[in-house]
Parts: structure tokens; C-alpha cells; sequence
């Protein structure tokens, strides 16, 4: 494409649009990470990198754009969102990936691995959103500005991969002299709000989808004020280069006035403190993001990023690192008396899935010590709430150790029943409903009859079952290959 990439996009930031680099130099780091930022000489003040906000491209700069602004700006009113490229940015787009690590970019052969998990759902899902993004909105203004084969995909990848949410001065979105013509955008234009929910569904009740998959524009409530910060998501040239660790030596920030950087309006890259190697690669945290596709739910009451579905790689060793422990809810159809395990799964509100933080499993089944992660005291609050149907049966001792929600034993419990099980429970719940006039059992109380009758050895053993497809299973198959190439 071009001899020297980096000092051609050098030379644009610089000269086209004001960027200043400090201490650092924009170098191809190798064929996992591409570019990156590299430390190039000692900087007193720790500043790096300062870029002008001008030059980032956010929503407010797509529709102030004298070509695109009018036709976005209709879009915006429809609250869809847009990534658009100004003329002056033509050149740093050029510049940028072509491919991506991300599942919209898997082969045939690496998406085969995922059919039937719920990975291949959500692809499905953000594909499918995607055309219909472009044949319902964007069609006409798309054929103005991309030329080339995949150009949306990679639009829509290049954007969520390098995308910052930055905290924008009020004064910088809205400046005095814009107020009006800004003030209809002020409510729809503000931060694309997004989130993951239940993949199994596609939607979760507050209509949120997952990430990529339905982008929404969140229209604000309430007005911003003169003081506030406004959130806007958006690509800033240059500082996008820096690739993510979780040991990260560099953060980024707004200098509205000037004052620390000499640019007011200004975001600029700041060593985290300690001396920084000539020639090492400058890292920033991309935030606590574990490598695989979590799909965060009311409640599990997390929303989690993860690099993999999102940036298209995978950390080694990843402490963020969350697993999700599913048992496919149309896989209970098979099982014998599937009409009655179903009924009795709903009776106490049992849970087919959770979601630990993947170290929580780091000594098996069991939390050591007084773990004071959340997984660790939420499992340990649930099973306080587990008690003997007969007032005979102990709980076991390593029933507050177990690092799983109860909810989630409670329908593995149900699921592993047997025929005898079954008609045992059923025989239980009889006798209680009798014993108090025909009062239906409470959750808890079916709960207990199970509990009592089954034991946990069917639960646990579905769990190492599940566990084993999870480790050995066909995302974490891609999620290696992807780490290794
Ligand atoms: C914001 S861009 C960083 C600049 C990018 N390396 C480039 O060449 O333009 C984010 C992308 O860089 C790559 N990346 C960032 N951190 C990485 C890491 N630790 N390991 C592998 N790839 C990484 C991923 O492709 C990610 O989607």
C-alpha cells in the first residue's frame, strides 16, 4: 500500500491536523498488534502525545460535516448512529486495519467451530444487523462514500475497536456560536449507549441487545448542563494506536484549557509514572475485559467487554477473565419428564447459567479461603439460604465452599432428577400441600424437596460435564487459534 505507513500517518497527524508527539513514535509492533505507540525519548511532564479534539471523529463532528451533515443529521433524528469519514480524515482512515481479528471477520472454517454456541448467535445477530443498518438508513450515503467490497464491516470494526468514550467539556460540544443549529442535535447526538444482554433471547425486556449487534443512540433525558461533562464516543487519531495491556503504562486524558499540554481542547497520552524505556511499546488499559463473549444479564448484574468478540484478540493469562456456565435450555427437552423438570425449574426460580470470574475455578469447585470476590460471597449468601426439607439432612460442609450460585445448582439439581427423583419430590410436596390446606409450596421449599431427595452428586457431575465442553468447546478453540496466529 504504502513504503513507510507510520511516518505517512506521522506526517498527516502533524502537518494536516496539529497533532504533537512528545515523547513517542507511532511503529509497527508485530503481526498480532500491528501499530503501536513506542516510547521514543525521556518527556518531563510525562505528555507523550497531545491531539487536538478537532481531529477526533465523533458524532457531533459527522454532522457538523458541510457534505455528510445534513443526510446524518436526518439519520440522527431516527437516533441511528453513523460513523462517517470527513474529507480531511480520508487519509488517516487509509491508514488503518483492513482485516480484523473479530468474529465478523472468523472463516467459513473458524465459524463452523462455533455453530450451535451461542457466539455463532450473536455473530448471526450482528451480520444480520448489520444489513439491515445498511439497507434501511444508509444505502444511499454509503454509495457516496465506500467504494470497496466489506467497507461497511470494516467501517463498523475499525469503529469498535478503536472507539474511546470521551468525557467532552459541554462548551466543546456545544460552542456559543453553534448553539442553535447544535441544540436539535444536543438530544440525540450525546453518548451511543450500549449493552449486552441475553444472547439466548437476542433481547433482553429493556430492549437492549448485544453490543455490535444493535447500536443504539441514547437520546438524553435531560439537557446537559453549561459545567457537565458530556460523554461521546469516538475515534482520536494517534492515540488510537496504542494498544491495550492490563499492565498499562499510559493513560489518556481531556485538557480542556490548555493548561497542562498547551492545546486546550486537547486529549493527550500520559505516562502512568514510571520511567519509560526508549524504544518499549506504550501500553493503555482498554479496561477490565476478559477474552471471550459474555453476554451480562439483569442477573448476573455485570456487563462485561471482552477482547475477543470485541477487539478481535486474546491476553494470555487473562485475569479479567469470566466463564460462563451454560446448560442450553433446549437441551432440557431431551431430557426424561422434561414437561415435569421444566415445571419444576420455574417453581424455584432455578438459573441455567452463571457466570464466575474464571480464577474463582482456579482450585476447582471450591472457593479458597474467605474469598472476598463477588462470585465467591454470592455463592456463599445463596447457600446460607439452603435448608433441610426434613430438619435431618445436613448440609454438607462443602456446600458454602462451592464457588456456584446456588440458582444455578438448583437447576442442575432438577435436570440430573431421575424417574424415582421425581415421584419422591412430587410424593414431598404432596404431603405439604395437604398438610396446610391445599397452600401451594414456596420456592424455597421445592427447592429443599429436591435438595433433599437428589443430593448434589447429579448436579455436580452435569457440571463437570459442562465445564469440560467449556474448556475443551469450540469458542476456546478459536480464542487459542486466534492467540496463537
Ligand atoms: C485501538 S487499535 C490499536 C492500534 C492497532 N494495533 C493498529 O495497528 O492500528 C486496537 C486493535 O489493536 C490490536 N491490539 C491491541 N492490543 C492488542 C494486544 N494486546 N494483543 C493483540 N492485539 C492487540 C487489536 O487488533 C485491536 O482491535
Amino acid at each position: 500500500m504504502h513504503e513507510d505507513p507510520a511516518s505517512i500517518l506521522l506526517e498527516h497527524l502533524k502537518l494536516v491536523n496539529g497533532a504533537e508527539l512528545h515523547g513517542c513514535k507511532i511503529k509497527y509492533s508485530d503481526s498480532n498488534k500491528g501499530f503501536g505507540i513506542f516510547s521514543a525519548n525521556d518527556v518531563s511532564d510525562g505528555v507523550l502525545l497531545v491531539v487536538p479534539l478537532d481531529l477526533a471523529i465523533t458524532p457531533m463532528r459527522v454532522l457538523q460535516d458541510p457534505l455528510l451533515g445534513p443526510e446524518c443529521r436526518a439519520m440522527f433524528e431516527e437516533a441511528e448512529l453513523l460513523l462517517g469519514g470527513m474529507e480531511d480524515n480520508i487519509r488517516y482512515l487509509d491508514m488503518l486495519p483492513t482485516t480484523f481479528g473479530n468474529p465478523l471477520w472468523f472463516t467459513d472454517d473458524e465459524l463452523l467451530e462455533l455453530k450451535g454456541t451461542t457466539w455463532y448467535r450473536a455473530m448471526e445477530l450482528q451480520k444480520k444487523s448489520l444489513v439491515s443498518l445498511y439497507d434501511d438508513k444508509l444505502k444511499a450515503l454509503v454509495k457516496k462514500l465506500l467504494t470497496l467490497d466489506r467497507d461497511l464491516e470494516r467501517v463498523n470494526s475499525l469503529f469498535w475497536t478503536r472507539a474511546l468514550n470521551i468525557p467532552l467539556p459541554y462548551s466543546y460540544v456545544f460552542p456559543k456560536i453553534q448553539e442553535d443549529s447544535a441544540s436539535d442535535a444536543k438530544n440525540s447526538v450525546v453518548s451511543t449507549n450500549i449493552c449486552k444482554e441475553e444472547l439466548v433471547n437476542g433481547r433482553d425486556e429493556s430492549g437492549c441487545q448485544v453490543e455490535g449487534v444493535d447500536i443504539q443512540v441514547s437520546k438524553v433525558t435531560s439537557t446537559p448542563k453549561q459545567n457537565e461533562t458530556v460523554w461521546v464516543e469516538g475515534l482520536v487519531p494517534g492515540i488510537d494506536f496504542c494498544n491495550h495491556d492490563i499492565k498499562a503504562a499510559a493513560t489518556w486524558e481531556v485538557d480542556e484549557t490548555g493548561l497542562i499540554t498547551g492545546v486546550p481542547n486537547s486529549l493527550y497520552l500520559l505516562s502512568a509514572g514510571q520511567p519509560l524505556q526508549i524504544d518499549a511499546e506504550i501500553f493503555i488499559s482498554y479496561g477490565s475485559k476478559g477474552n471471550e463473549e459474555l453476554f451480562g444479564s439483569k442477573s448476573f448484574s455485570v456487563f462485561v467487554q471482552e477482547l475477543l468478540y470485541l477487539h478481535g484478540f486474546v491476553l494470555d493469562d487473562n485475569p479479567d477473565d469470566y466463564l460462563m456456565v451454560h446448560y442450553p435450555v433446549e437441551a432440557i427437552q431431551n431430557v426424561p419428564f422434561a414437561d415435569s423438570i421444566a415445571q419444576l425449574l420455574e417453581a424455584q426460580k432455578g438459573e441455567t447459567r452463571c457466570l464466575l470470574p474464571r480464577s474463582l475455578l482456579d482450585h476447582g469447585f471450591f472457593a479458597v479461603g474467605n474469598s472476598n470476590t463477588e462470585g465467591g460471597e454470592k455463592c456463599k449468601l445463596d447457600h446460607v439460604c439452603s435448608y433441610s426439607w426434613s430438619g435431618q439432612c445436613k448440609m454438607p460442609s462443602y456446600s458454602s465452599r462451592l464457588v456456584f450460585p446456588e440458582t444455578f445448582l438448583t437447576a442442575l439439581r432438577t435436570i440430573a432428577m431421575k424417574e424415582d427423583e421425581l415421584f419422591q419430590v412430587s410424593l414431598l410436596l404432596e404431603e405439604l400441600v395437604q398438610s396446610r390446606e391445599g397452600r401451594q409450596p414456596s420456592d424455597s421449599e421445592v427447592q429443599a424437596a429436591v435438595w433433599e431427595t437428589c443430593g448434589d452428586s447429579g448436579a455436580l457431575q452435569i457440571l463437570v460435564d459442562l465445564l469440560n465442553m467449556s474448556c475443551s468447546g469450540q469458542t476456546n478453540s478459536i480464542a487459542r487459534h486466534k492467540s496463537a496466529s
